[in-house]
């Protein structure tokens, strides 16, 4: 699909840079997409998973890919942690935020009462569990790409769902009925998205930004799990995600996906990013970019870049 303004262009040959997205339209990932200026007028290319739209960013068939990492319910969308993390050469360039609330769409003249077997994402039928648990005790849940798609696929020949978990908007794009509003158990939720690019320069410091590693942690070491967080206590960085990933390797063996308060432009982040890289087995950068919220990072004086500055000046006098 191309953006009002952007030159006609098919899936396979972009005639413009091209932004991959979970689509197809009207998902949350094309809301936090149409977040970002630079994509404004640009072809964006509508995909079925994560997979598919890192691999477009590889493949250079797009210059970015709007991805889902985070809800504010369900905790950290897996899949799109383990891709990052594994695929060599990805950025994470940008972080969107989007209110998600769900409604259960149905072919028109259906009833509530008839629903039992529900189209949903995984991520929104966990949002919804505790509305359907109560409504419809007995449902069964088919799962779907994109909560567009399963709405969509309720038009579809020979499909076996009465209903579909969907975004409010929904309505827009199909001709279903709402059968119940503001379905999630949590009114406020929200999803975290990024933006990801191949590896290129770091978007500039903008003074609230985040960085984003993943980190494991040497083998058999009692307090290693301590002392890789405390890279980040002693240089005064707030963590704002730590979420444990299995490596998948044997039982019991986990990597760290982090988020840490700065930019490693930041004096006291890219000190820390040392003491990691010399502590841990392996280390993954994944990015440093501006936040959602554009809250500038707070940090004591004490860690303040100047303060690292004349401690080396110190040093270097001291040697020289
Ligand atoms: O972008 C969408 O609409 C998706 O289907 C992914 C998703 C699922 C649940 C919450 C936010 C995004």
């Amino acid at each position: 699909m191309s953006q009002p303004g952007a030159a006609a262009s098919s899936n396979d040959e972009p005639q413009v840079e091209s932004y991959s997205f979970l689509g197809p339209s009207g998902t949350f990932t094309e809301a936090a997409l149409a977040q970002v200026p630079a994509a404004r007028g640009k072809h964006w290319r509508s995909v079925n998973n994560v997979g598919e739209a890192l691999d477009d960013v590889v493949s250079g068939r797009s210059v970015a890919a709007m991805i889902a990492i985070e809800n504010s319910v369900e905790g950290g969308v897996t899949a799109a942690q383990d891709a990052l993390t594994t695929i060599p050469g990805l950025r994470i360039i940008g972080e969107y935020v989007v209110p998600v609330g769900f409604v259960l769409v149905a072919r028109p003249g259906t009833a509530l009462a008839d629903v039992r077997t529900i189209n949903a994402h995984p991520v929104a039928y966990a949002q919804c569990l505790r509305w359907l648990d109560t409504t419809i005790p007995s449902h069964a849940h088919i799962p779907m790409t994109s909560n567009v798609t399963a709405a969509s696929a309720l038009l579809d020949d020979g499909t076996l769902a009465d209903a579909a978990i969907a975004p409010p908007n929904i309505l827009d794009h199909y001709p279903l009925e709402v059968l119940a509003e503001d379905i999630a158990t949590n009114r406020n939720a929200v999803t975290r998205f990024v933006l990801v690019s191949r590896t290129a320069a770091l978007p500039p410091r903008t003074g609230a930004d985040k960085t984003s590693i993943v980190a494991e942690l040497p083998e058999d070491r009692s307090g290693a799990l301590l002392e890789l967080l405390e890279q980040f206590s002693t240089r005064g960085i707030n963590m704002s995600l730590l979420q444990s990933r299995p490596i998948g390797d044997a039982l019991g063996r986990y990597r760290f996906v982090i988020d840490l308060d700065g930019h490693a432009r930041d004096e006291r982040i890219a000190d820390a990013l040392l003491g990691v890289r010399r502590f841990s087995p392996n280390v993954v950068f994944l990015g440093s970019y501006a936040r959602a919220d554009r809250i500038p990072v707070e940090h004591t004086p004490a860690y303040a870049d100047e303060v690292f500055a004349d401690a080396r000046a110190w040093l270097d006098d001291l040697l020289a």
